[in-house]
């Protein structure tokens, strides 16, 4: 079948399973809230349209009208969404087999996704899969030539643990894999990479299941990075940072109209392509998670490496310890380099200065600006 056959079929198998577009079309709020009103209310293309983008994600949603900041663009009824547990009631065997083993979500969501991948033209799902990439860049695909590649202590760190982590969770589920007597190539490591992938980079959270779930046509939307507030801003309590990054996410499942909705985050003219922020990443946790990077990431961070007498200066989480894309350092970076930069029995009578966030005086200023442009020098 021809990819743009591919593409009808699945637009129509979508329209026919309730995911809409058409939401600003006058419809009573009890009716569009009904589930079995979807075959009448539902319908695609008429505010996002699959197109291609090819220096901004590859293939994404379009708008094909003035869309405004805040309006629901897309709504996905719970029903269409892809779940463990959806995949798992309708295949008693999975299910059985799956309960016998100790296997984290995201471990059951793989298996569950490779199992009904190999039933082919034979899986309800089989329009949706014909549109999932074939292959990812992922960190944890990367062969040990791309890995010393990247250069830097921790993107080959990063790169070496995605690995790891990967493999781990392979091997702790090929048991139940073998009792679900998946042919080789659903068993291979390859074949969990590829999975274990279209999670990390397409499903979206749901309150009940940490593996998230596939939220089709919702997971053609590229990503924008939130911009327009410092969201990690060492001044915010874990309450208001959680709080903030639900804001961060334009799409979100809605108990109350059971679906997962999705909202324009500014406005859009037609033609645009409409994004999505999936959350703040720097370029490596992108690289990670989703096998691409941002050329201009406002979110980016790099750490460098720290003189070792410094670590018992302070105790806030080392990945606070890092250089702004703007080339600043972090408030915790500079709160202790201004710290370790002061003599050891001054120490204590300035730690207050230090962290406030206040300079303790020209001389150490001038020391520790030049001594972490040296190191950002050497990094680059
Ligand atoms: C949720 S999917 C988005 C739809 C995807 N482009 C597709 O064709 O199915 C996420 C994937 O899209 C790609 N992507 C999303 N946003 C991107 C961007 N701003 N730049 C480059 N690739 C992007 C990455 O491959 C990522 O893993």
């Amino acid at each position: 079948m021809e990819e743009a056959e591919k593409l009808e079929n699945f637009m129509e198998w979508a329209t026919a399973l309730g995911i809409s577009d058409s939401l600003s079309i006058n419809v009573d709020e009890d009716e569009r809230r009904n589930p079995n009103n979807h075959q009448t209310l539902s319908c695609l293309r008429q505010s996002l349209s699959i197109s291609y983008f090819p220096n901004a994600g590859g293939r994404g949603l379009c708008a094909v009208r003035g869309l405004q900041k805040g309006q629901l663009i897309l709504r996905v009824p719970k029903s269409a969404l892809m779940t463990s547990q959806t995949l798992m009631l309708n295949d008693h065997r999975l299910s059985m087999s799956v309960s016998k083993f100790s296997l984290s979500s995201t471990q059951i969501l793989t298996v569950a996704l490779l199992n009904e991948v190999s039933k082919g033209k034979r899986s309800w799902w089989y329009p949706y899969f014909t549109q999932f990439p074939s292959n990812y860049d992922i960190l944890a695909s990367f062969d040990q030539f791309e890995i010393q590649a990247l250069q830097l202590d921790d993107a080959i760190w990063a790169a070496e643990r995605a690995l790891e982590r990967t493999k781990t969770e392979w091997k702790s589920a090929t048991a139940v894999m073998e009792e679900l007597m998946f042919k080789p190539h659903y068993m291979s490591f390859k074949a969990w990479i590829w999975a274990s992938t279209s999670i990390s980079s397409r499903t979206m959270h749901i309150p009940w299941d940490s593996a998230g779930c596939f939220c089709p046509v919702g997971d053609f939307f590229n990503y924008a990075a939130p911009e327009d507030e410092q969201v990690f801003s060492e001044d915010l309590t874990a309450a208001d940072m959680a709080a903030k990054s639900l804001r961060l996410t334009d799409g979100v499942f809605e108990g109350e109209s059971a679906a997962y909705c999705f909202y324009a985050r500014t406005n859009y003219k037609k033609g645009d392509q409409v994004l999505l922020s999936y959350g703040t990443y720097t370029n490596l946790e992108l690289l990670e998670h989703y096998g691409f990077i941002l050329n201009n990431n406002p979110n980016d961070k790099a750490y460098i490496p720290l003189p070792s007498d410094l670590y018992s200066l302070y105790s806030w989480p080392l990945d606070s310890l890092y250089i702004h894309q703007n080339g600043k350092p972090s408030f915790s970076l500079l709160a202790v380099m201004r710290l370790w930069a002061t003599p050891k029995h001054l120490q204590k009578s300035v730690r207050h200065l230090a962290y406030c966030g206040s300079i303790i005086s020209n001389e150490n200023e001038i020391i520790v600006m030049e001594w972490l442009s040296k190191k950002c020098s050497l990094a680059l």
